[in-house]
């Protein structure tokens, strides 16, 4: 089962803010620099690895020479501005000692609602992780509250899961894993080694947050682990403590507790992709680009005869023969006027076209479901 962590090729890696502050005291950098190093080898073992780290908050605090969490909104928000530098620093400096360049990347749950922006936060960290960047993430606390209250940068690594589909979100605490019951509370709970992510009996089990300055606890863990799940991503929670831990569940070890995904990520978002999508207008395409689809290929413009509809980047569209056949369905790179300026053309001539290129394809076969 185990195989499952060490087969994954692209990983999420979420340490929340009791492992990064020490409880709230101040960024645990020596604890920051050991991550670092293991996914320097996890890197260095063709893996590719994106980081969802908390902790702004508590580094800003500490900065700012506040001993107590204030209550107000805005002084959190405030303090989590100050606290972002440090955090990025500290990241900065511990990944660079290994060769390794960060990115530092502020997102919030409704930029990746919206289509659009779904699609350009995508693409960049797709880009990043194909350059060999460790992309850094946490919540863009200026300018949303929800997560500062509910404490839940575990739903924000899910959904960066989701985003790039990784195989895995590793997420990292103070506990060793999901016990039957708060440790903290109960000292005769048990660890439970695997489990499938859906399976609801783990939410009875999980109690709230183990301090102050965490908020979200096991049941935002278990939640991630089911959202995670559904884009066909394994989560193992684990101990940020454990020696080489990342090293040891890469390389297969039964380390904390692990919520195993049963779909693989193409197909759960093939299903996704099937289910969920209005259809916003339709590519009409010509016989070659049909059998370009069937083969399991992107849809190039060059092989669009039509545009119908008006619609956005990041739409949903219907790729259709003349005669209103639809042969698949997808998520479209550009929006119907930039789709209707390069209709027939090659790709090459996007950029001069358009005056510049999002991507080579009108709907990448990642993005695509056939019929
Ligand atoms: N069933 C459970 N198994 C393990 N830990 C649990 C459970 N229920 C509640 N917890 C608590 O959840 C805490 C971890 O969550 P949290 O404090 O939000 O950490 P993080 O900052 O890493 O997200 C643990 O310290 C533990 O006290
Ligand atoms: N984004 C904020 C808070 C997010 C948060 O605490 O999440 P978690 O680590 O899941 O408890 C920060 O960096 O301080």
């Amino acid at each position: 089962m185990r195989n499952k962590i060490c087969n994954a090729r692209r990983l999420v890696v979420k340490v929340g803010s009791a492992l990064v502050t020490n409880n709230g005291a101040g960024l645990d950098k020596a604890a920051m620099a050991d991550w670092a190093r293991q996914i320097a080898v996890l890197r260095n073992a063709g893996k590719q690895v994106v980081l969802v780290s908390s902790g702004a908050i508590a580094a800003g605090m500490q900065r700012l020479g506040w001993t107590k969490r204030p209550h107000e909104m805005h002084k959190l928000q405030a303090a989590a501005a100050v606290g972002q530098m440090g955090l990025v620093e500290a990241y900065e400096d511990a990944f660079s000692r290994h060769g390794l360049h960060t990115a530092q990347i502020l997102l919030t749950h409704e930029d990746l609602a919206d289509r659009k922006r779904y699609l350009n936060a995508r693409s960049t960290l797709t880009t990043l992780l194909e350059l060999g960047v460790v992309p850094i993430i946490n919540e863009n606390d200026t300018i949303v509250t929800d997560e500062i209250k509910f404490g839940d940068n575990d739903t924000l690594g899910a959904l960066v899961a989701n985003l790039i589909e990784a195989h895995a979100l590793i997420i990292l605490t103070d506990q060793k894993g999901l016990y039957t019951a708060d440790p903290r509370q109960d000292p005769t709970a048990t660890l439970i080694s695997e489990g499938r992510a859906e399976d609801k009996s783990y939410e009875a089990m999980a109690g709230g947050a183990g301090s102050g300055i965490s908020k979200g606890g096991m049941i935002t863990k278990i939640r991630a682990a089911q959202r995670a799940a559904r884009s066909g991503a394994h989560t193992c929670i684990a101990s940020g403590h454990e020696s080489d831990g990342l090293i040891r569940l890469a390389n297969g070890e039964p380390l904390g507790s692990l919520l195993y995904a049963t779909s693989s990520p193409l197909q759960a978002r093939k299903q996704w992709l099937a289910d969920h999508l209005q259809l916003a207008g339709d590519l009409v395409i010509d016989d070659g680009a049909v059998a370009a689809l069937r083969s399991g290929r992107s849809l190039l413009p060059v092989g669009v005869i039509e545009v119908r509809g008006d619609f956005e980047r990041g739409s949903a569209v219907a790729c259709r023969t003349p005669g209103g056949e639809e042969i698949a369905r997808g998520l479209v790179n550009y929006s119907s006027t930039e789709c209707r300026r390069v209709a027939r053309k090659p790709s090459v001539e996007i950029e001069k076209l358009l005056g510049y290129i999002d991507e080579p394809e009108l709907i990448h076969r990642d993005n695509m479901v056939l019929r």
